[in-house]
């Protein structure tokens, strides 16, 4: 009898990263700071990359280049969606805002309070132009600010008034509400109490069950431990940039 072993499945890729570069030119200066070079990593459904290095080594901006905040010098992120490849690195600016409100969720622990919106609603609002009926939308929003410890009567209150801890629960309830196929995690435990941060990790396990791919940086990674699937090491590059620099 012939015994067929197949060997395991690769997750579908979600994420092929080649030769990502970014430097900052730092015009007062007159001098190239290099945030990150070369970086290559793939990342399939599920699956879980931690963000490792000292401090300036260039993880948020990494992050940041994912979701286009900056342009990268060089390199490609493919970005595979069911309808076909595109570049982060260079697509266009409205094709990114459409990734952005449909795939890729960025989560960083500062809140964009915006002015006269009540927490509930801006937790809410991701569902709601997902196509959502507003109170099923409002109730689930009350389930998730609930779940990370935001007292009742903040709900209706606007967060530009609340502590930096609420605030940002409002904003990981925002991000988290709606499961992306990518998400990028700047330091979304900073300032988390420990329950929040149970929370949040509950959530993100489920996510990464239902195949959601994510990359993060953690201050504390013991808190991620149990979803970490590889770790990426970024060394902070050290360039002589002056000639007098070099060492003789
Ligand atoms: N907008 C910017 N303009 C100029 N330099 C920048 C800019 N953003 C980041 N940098 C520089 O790029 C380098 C990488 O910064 P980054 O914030 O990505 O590091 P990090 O690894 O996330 O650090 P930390 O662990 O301290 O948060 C740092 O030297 C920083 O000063």
């Amino acid at each position: 009898m012939n015994a067929h072993v197949s060997a395991p499945q690769a997750p579908a890729l979600v994420l092929r990263v080649e030769g990502l570069s970014k430097q900052f030119e730092m015009h007062h200066l007159k001098r190239t700071l290099f945030a990150f070079e070369n970086i290559g990593f793939d990342l399939g459904e599920g699956e879980f990359i931690l963000l490792k290095g000292e401090n300036g080594a260039g993880k948020s901006t990494l992050l940041r280049t994912l979701y286009r905040s900056y342009l990268p010098r060089a390199g490609h992120a493919y970005y595979h969606t069911k309808e076909g490849v595109i570049d982060l690195a260079s697509a266009a600016d409205v094709d990114i805002a459409v990734l952005r409100r449909r795939e890729i969720g960025f989560v960083t622990q500062f809140l964009n309070a915006r002015p006269r919106v009540a927490a509930e609603e801006i937790v809410a609002e991701p569902l709601r132009l997902a196509g959502m009926p507003h109170g099923q939308a409002l109730a689930e929003a009350r389930r998730w600010l609930a779940a990370f410890g935001v007292k009742p009567q903040l709900w209706p209150a606007y967060p530009s008034t609340f502590s930096g801890g609420e605030q940002q629960k409002v904003n990981l309830a925002r991000a988290l509400i709606l499961p992306q196929r990518l998400l990028l995690l700047d330091e979304p435990t900073a300032s988390l109490d420990r329950s929040a941060r149970r929370a949040l990790v509950e959530r993100l396990a489920e996510l990464k069950a239902s195949g959601v791919a994510m990359i993060g940086v953690f201050h504390h990674p013991e808190d991620v431990a149990g979803l970490i699937d590889r770790e990426i090491q970024l060394e902070t590059i050290r360039i002589a940039d002056e000639p007098d620099d070099v060492a003789e």
